[in-house]
């Protein structure tokens, strides 16, 4: 999309949000990309498949070593991230959770994670039974109440973790204030902000005051759905040097009577909608919705769509359909889920680049298939 144009319901979708990012299109498509870098002048960075690299004498080298270590085609990525998310350093790794991982390992015995209590069913099923079970204490807080925040903040918090909006149920955290209060309570405290619903295109972490934005990139920051990914950006030196050490030394991969309730973070319905216009550029196409009836009919609704794929996944170019309990968020616990609003009801939808009519008439069918008499 063009940042500067953009469409006419768009803009009075999103009248009142922030002003697009200067340049985003241009720094995604030069940054770290410069022709000049290549002898051969190439346009498109070369695809550097090598996993070691040459050494005129020992520890004499051209810049590389051992991809893990780095290698001239995720320099490329990582320069061009960095940009878009006005960072001044970016690591790539894995995957999103390896993200999740490496972010995680630089905490010691004892420290503490708070955690926005909505997230991810990955993140939560790692911090819960993973990184809990090797020393460190985790905590959960609803983050759309700073002052919950506030509250739950203890001596030994390194990490606060930031999902916003969350996935399914997309609530949305102001990351400033989330930002400036786990600051002001101690300023060593890392803030994280899971930024993979939104992307760099309309939200910007950093600016906010967060420390470290993290992506899955296996979604948005990709688009296409055939790359597994994660990425995280920083502007401190610091955290930017410990993070490159671990990612080398860690080495691992609303209207319609059928529906109950709409949750998109654009509409002014939402919760947190004025948060929203203050961080954020626009929304993305990942709407979650609660289907009336009961199980067999969000079942009926999913397995009678033609268009859109039953899949786990999401920010690709194709529109992805998907039921959170049993799916993508089947590891929360069931009483957990219910306290957050991930019932057998809910919907996650991404929404894709088709027409958007062939997009309405297939969720208008399924809904018909799901709900037969109702109309
Ligand atoms: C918000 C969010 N964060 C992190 C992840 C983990 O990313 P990955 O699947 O790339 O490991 C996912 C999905 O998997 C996600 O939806
Ligand atoms: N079965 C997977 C869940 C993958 Se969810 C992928 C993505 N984050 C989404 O929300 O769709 C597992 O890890 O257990």
């Amino acid at each position: 999309m063009d940042q500067n144009h953009k469409p006419e319901e768009q803009s009075d979708l999103f009248a009142g949000f922030r002003e697009p990012y200067k340049s985003f299109a241009t720094d995604a498509i030069h940054v770290g990309q410069e022709p000049e870098q290549w002898k051969s002048m190439a346009v498109v960075p070369p695809i550097s498949l090598s996993t070691t690299f040459k050494q005129f004498g020992p520890g004499n080298h051209a810049g590389y070593e051992y991809s893990r270590s780095g290698n001239p085609t995720r320099d490329c990525l990582e320069k061009a991230v960095a940009a878009v998310d006005g960072a001044k350093y970016c690591i790539a790794v894995a995957s999103g959770l390896a993200a999740t991982v490496t972010i995680t390992h630089m905490l010691k015995v004892g420290d503490g994670i708070l955690c926005m209590d909505d997230v991810y069913g990955g993140t939560n099923r790692y911090f819960q039974k993973i990184a809990s079970q090797t020393g460190t204490e985790v905590s959960f807080a609803d983050f759309t109440k700073p002052e919950l925040l506030k509250a739950a903040l203890k001596p030994n918090t390194k990490l606060v973790w930031i999902e916003t909006p969350t996935n399914p149920t997309m609530k949305v955290v102001d990351i400033k204030a989330c930002s400036d209060l786990a600051h002001e309570f101690n300023k060593d405290i890392v803030v994280v902000v899971d930024n993979t619903f939104m992307s760099a295109y309309f939200q910007r972490p950093l600016a906010f005051g967060a420390d470290i934005c993290m992506y899955s990139a296996t979604k948005y920051m990709n688009g296409h759905s055939d790359v597994v990914m994660g990425l995280a950006s920083t502007n401190r030196d610091d955290l930017f040097e410990r993070l490159s050490y671990l990612q080398n030394a860690l080495g691992f991969p609303e209207a319609d009577p059928r529906v109950e309730k709409v949750i998109f973070p654009g509409l002014p319905s939402h919760p947190q909608h004025e948060v929203v216009k203050k961080q954020c550029t626009g929304c993305p196409g990942m709407i979650t919705f609660y289907i009336k009836g009961k199980l067999e009919h969000a079942s009926a609704f999913l397995s009678n769509l033609k268009l859109f794929a039953i899949a786990e996944s999401l920010g690709g170019y194709e529109s992805l359909a998907e039921h959170p309990a049993i799916m993508t968020h089947a590891s929360v616990p069931e009483n957990e889920r219910t306290a957050l609003g991930i019932s057998d009801t809910l919907i996650r939808l991404s929404v894709g680049l088709e027409n958007e009519a062939d997009i309405i008439q297939d969720l208008e069918q399924a809904l018909a298939a799901a709900h037969p008499k109702k109309k």
